[in-house]
């Protein structure tokens, strides 16, 4: 499945690159970086994520290309300008963070995500952070904030802003293109809902998922990738 003219909306975490235990430690596919280069010259091409915008710098040096933070909560241009889109406010929650063994913050200024990876017991880990969420749900309401889950990850976000609503703002950007988007995570499904009969849309990995496609890993995102740079035939 190959669309023309396409406009790309990639997830970093587990599409790009392959998951690690560490958020700083999720290097791409050795083969992205080139890949994205030829794309970028094609087409437009978008990074959607959950990671700060300047949080992957170190992962994937390739000054100017366009990404989209936070699940939509800021936008720019890796090592060039970044600009928030929404306001937070996450002091009064920082005062009320979770004590469970095992879980790491990741405080990424508009919202926190709260890891329970590599925890000893990560069964454990989850089941205190849902408890923890219960008792902070009135902080969370009056905050406007609201949980999402992800792969071993809980984030705090501002309420109503996600990837969905994040894509479709782009695709405005580009009235003639058709939109290609392609995601691992529960968090891509607001994506791939609001793309529904508009473009293609590819799950990465197994689960349920709102997409028309699956590619079975972060290899095959990049050999679907590679389609696109392979010259048309007449
Ligand atoms: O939207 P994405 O690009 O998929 O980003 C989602 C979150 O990715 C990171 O966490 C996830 O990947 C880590 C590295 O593979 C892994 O250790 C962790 O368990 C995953 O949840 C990142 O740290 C988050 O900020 C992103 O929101």
């Amino acid at each position: 499945m190959r669309a023309e003219n396409p406009v790309f909306f990639l997830d970093y975490d587990g599409t790009l690159a392959p998951i690690a235990q560490r958020p700083e430690e999720a290097f791409p596919h050795p083969e992205a970086p080139r890949v994205l280069r030829a794309l970028m010259e094609r087409h437009p091409v978008y990074v959607v994520t959950g990671r700060r915008v300047r949080g992957l710098e170190p992962l994937l040096p390739l000054p100017g290309l366009p990404v989209v933070g936070g699940h939509g909560l800021e936008e720019g241009v890796l090592f060039g300008e970044v600009r928030p889109l929404f306001p937070v406010d996450l002091g009064p929650l920082r005062a009320r963070l979770p004590s469970c063994p095992g879980v790491r913050v990741e405080d990424k200024g508009f919202a926190l995500a709260l890891h329970y990876r590599g925890a000893e017991d990560e069964e454990k880990a989850r089941a205190c952070l849902e408890a923890w969420l219960k008792a902070v749900e009135g902080l969370l309401e009056a905050l406007g904030l609201e949980a999402l889950p992800g792969k071993k990850v809980l984030e705090l976000k501002p309420k109503g802003v996600d990837k969905g609503q994040a894509v479709l703002r782009l695709l405005g950007r580009h009235p003639d293109h058709t939109p290609v988007y392609i995601g691992d995570d529960t968090t891509d499904e607001a994506a791939f809902l609001a793309l529904r009969g508009r473009g293609l849309t590819f799950k990465v990995g197994e689960g349920p998922t709102a997409a028309q496609g699956r590619l079975k890993d972060v290899e095959e995102v990049l050999a679907y990738l590679q389609t696109y740079l392979r010259p048309t035939s007449l």
